[in-house]
């Protein structure tokens, strides 16, 4: 039996546990594996290996000349979609679409919770023992979101604002048939029309260069007075600069940023320092099951790599997610 050399770069959404192992190494004896940590590896590991599982650097791609598939425990891709980046041509480029939704859509529902009922600032008054009230902005049953990507993440966020009886307005890259948990849907042709209907928008549309600043200082504008922007996408999705603009006159009145340009948000950048803001660390995606989810896909995916079938959440290059 020819053995396939296979490296794991292991990290939060992908770290294999002894039973995993062993699971592995019983069903397909023909892997020879590497494990290593994300953060450890070296030009060798890359090199030898025919598949990989993790997130090497994009630029380290062009020492991978045995490299035949690249599975990522990421759903976002946009760093390996360069055909040009790859030693070795074609290679399969699969992602973990699917283990993110729920947990990231729960992560938004709490930021525009957070947000409506003023539990930040309550957090704040805590400190200093101040009892003051405040209504909340709007009730959710009388207000309107806007999903802007409405893939796995979106759809997911969809049924959990249908359960708090948000209006749900969505868009998507091309337009396919409404699910029944969407009100409206379209296309980034529509976005003029459903912006100023929009209480809260979130974004979480995949980065192509087509959504590069998809929400831009014009498009900001057309948000109603107060509106809440929840991005959990990737930093560039947003025109960054015009989006701090917006927040420091009150033209929008809350954001929930899990992502941003620069990551890790530098010490001095003043998204930091504004009060109206929610910064969590590219951490909505975070759960105990996605490490085991991640394994499980790959696990299904080797099946089918082996008898040279189509893969589960192919790449495709030219729409690049
Ligand atoms: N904060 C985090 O930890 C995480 C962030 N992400 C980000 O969220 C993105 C979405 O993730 P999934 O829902 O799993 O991916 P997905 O592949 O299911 O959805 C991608 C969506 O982007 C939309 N899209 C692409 N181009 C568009 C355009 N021009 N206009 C409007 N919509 C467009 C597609 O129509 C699709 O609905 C990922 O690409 C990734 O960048 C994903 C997982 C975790
Ligand atoms: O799946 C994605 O796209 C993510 O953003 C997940 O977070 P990560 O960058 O893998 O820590």
């Amino acid at each position: 039996m020819r053995t396939i050399n296979t490296l794991f770069l292991t990290g939060s959404h992908f770290n294999p546990d002894q039973e995993e192992l062993a699971t592995l190494a019983a069903l397909f004896p023909q892997i020879q594996l590497t494990s290593v940590s994300m953060l450890d590896y070296t030009p060798q590991h890359i090199q030898q290996a025919q598949i990989i599982v993790g997130l090497p650097k994009a630029q380290d791609l062009k020492l991978a000349t045995n490299l035949r598939w690249l599975q990522t425990p990421s759903s976002g891709v946009g760093q390996y979609v360069d055909p040009t980046l790859y030693a070795a041509d074609p290679i399969l480029l699969t992602n973990a679409r699917g283990t993110y939704g729920k947990q990231i859509a729960d992560h938004i529902i709490g930021m525009i919770i957070a947000f409506n009922h003023n539990l930040l600032r309550y957090h704040d008054q805590m400190k200093a023992k101040l009892w003051k009230r405040y209504f909340p902005t709007k009730d959710l049953w009388e207000s309107t979101l806007l999903i802007i990507g409405l893939g796995d993440i979106g759809n997911q966020l969809a049924v959990r604002a249908k359960a708090h009886n948000l209006r749900v307005l969505a868009v998507k890259r091309t337009k396919t048939e409404k699910p029944a948990w969407v009100d409206e849907l379209g296309t980034e042709d529509d976005l003029e029309a459903f912006l100023p209907q929009a209480d809260y928008v979130a974004l979480c549309a995949a980065s192509t260069s087509q959504t590069e600043h998809l929400l831009d200082a014009k498009r900001i504008s057309l948000l109603p007075h107060g509106a809440f922007v929840c991005n959990i996408g990737r930093g560039n999705l947003i025109d960054e600069e015009a989006l701090v603009e917006a927040l420091q006159s009150g033209h929008i009145g809350g954001a929930g940023l899990d992502v941003t340009t620069v990551e890790p948000l530098p010490f001095d950048h003043v998204l930091w320092t504004l009060p109206n803001v929610l910064i969590t660390p590219h951490a909505s995606g975070l759960s105990p099951s996605d490490p085991h989810q991640v394994f499980s896909l790959f696990l299904q995916n080797l099946a089918l790599y082996l008898e040279e079938k189509p893969l589960i959440n192919l790449v495709d290059f030219t729409r690049a997610y």
